[in-house]
């Protein structure tokens, strides 16, 4: 299969890059990066610190589309809506891993994913989505006297909050108490906020250093607390998680997936 990565040498880039190049069944077709990029005409595999594929570093995207099976796309929210457009144009599966989208966004992720393959996780390990799981599991089997809190950490260079990941997690106890997240969501606690309400999520975010990504689910009651925690120590299991979806479009009908549905964690 011939996969194409979007912002190629960004910190996620460039694991995506060592892991299509390292994957049997995949082929790395090119990069983009930003016009202004320092790493236009580069060769992808070079920047990534692998052996030279041949290609270049363009500012091209509907090109690169053109010419792959599947794009991985780990950039910002502004490119991600463009790339999923030209998913649609070129018939070409998409693999989303950015975060931070908005709900304008998403519906122009819906809309290209009536034609082509999207699969979209603000987390591509195992391990994370092993945790939406349990935490959906979890929070169906307790009452809303045990308060749900959603804790964070990550680098100092992430630029979205609440992360994702802890959003997802947010969401997944939502849908086990089945609540609407957006109504129960405390995201921000600054000054005199008054006691917390009952059914709230809460969600505490920590930056600094060079985290990859830190998550816990607290379920707190009177008496005891019972936590559910995902540590990542390595980008390799996102680059990872995400080139197996790339394969899996290949054989999936056109639609909007997670890799709940690639890893199968729904059944
Ligand atoms: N789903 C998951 O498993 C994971 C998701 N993420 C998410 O992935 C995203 C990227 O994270 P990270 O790699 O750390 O960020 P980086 O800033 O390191 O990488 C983003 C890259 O995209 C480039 N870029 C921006 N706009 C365009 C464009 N229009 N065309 C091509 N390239 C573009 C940036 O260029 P420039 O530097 O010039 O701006 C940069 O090289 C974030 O949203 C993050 O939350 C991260 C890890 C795991
Ligand atoms: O920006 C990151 O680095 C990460 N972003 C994702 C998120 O927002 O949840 C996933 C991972 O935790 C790393």
């Amino acid at each position: 299969m011939k996969i194409g990565i979007v912002g190629c040498a960004g910190r996620m880039g460039r694991m995506l890059v060592q892991a299509v190049v390292n994957q049997d069944g995949a082929e790395l077709a090119g990069g983009t990066e930003m016009e202004s990029s320092p790493f236009i005409g580069h060769d992808p595999a070079v920047v990534a610190g692998e052996v030279p594929c041949g290609a270049s570093i363009t500012s091209d995207a509907d090109k690169l589309f053109a010419d792959c099976d599947a794009v991985i796309d780990f950039t910002i929210p502004a490119a991600t809506v463009e790339h999923a457009k030209l998913a649609a144009k070129h018939n070409t599966n998409l693999v989303i891993g950015t975060t931070g989208l908005s709900a304008d966004d998403q519906a122009i992720i819906a809309e290209a994913a009536k034609s082509v393959t999207i699969i979209q996780a603000p987390n591509m390990s195992l391990g994370v989505n092993l945790a939406f799981a349990v935490t959906e599991k979890v929070a169906s089997m307790l009452n809303d006297e045990w308060d749900i809190e959603v804790v964070e950490m990550h680098h100092k260079h992430k630029v979205d909050a609440p992360s994702g990941t802890a959003l997802g997690l947010g969401r997944a106890a939502a849908a086990g108490r089945k609540v609407n997240l957006d109504e129960v969501a405390d995201k921000v606690r600054d000054g005199h906020t008054g006691e917390r309400k009952k059914g709230d999520i809460g969600f505490a975010t920590l930056r600094g250093g060079d985290v990859v990504g830190d998550h816990t689910v607290i379920f707190a009651i009177e008496g005891e607390r019972f936590e559910i925690t995902h540590k990542a120590s390595s980008r390799v299991i996102f680059a990872r998680g995400a080139v197996t979806g790339a394969l899996w479009t290949g054989k999936a009908d056109a639609g909007l997936f997670d890799m709940q549905d690639v890893l199968g964690l729904k059944e």
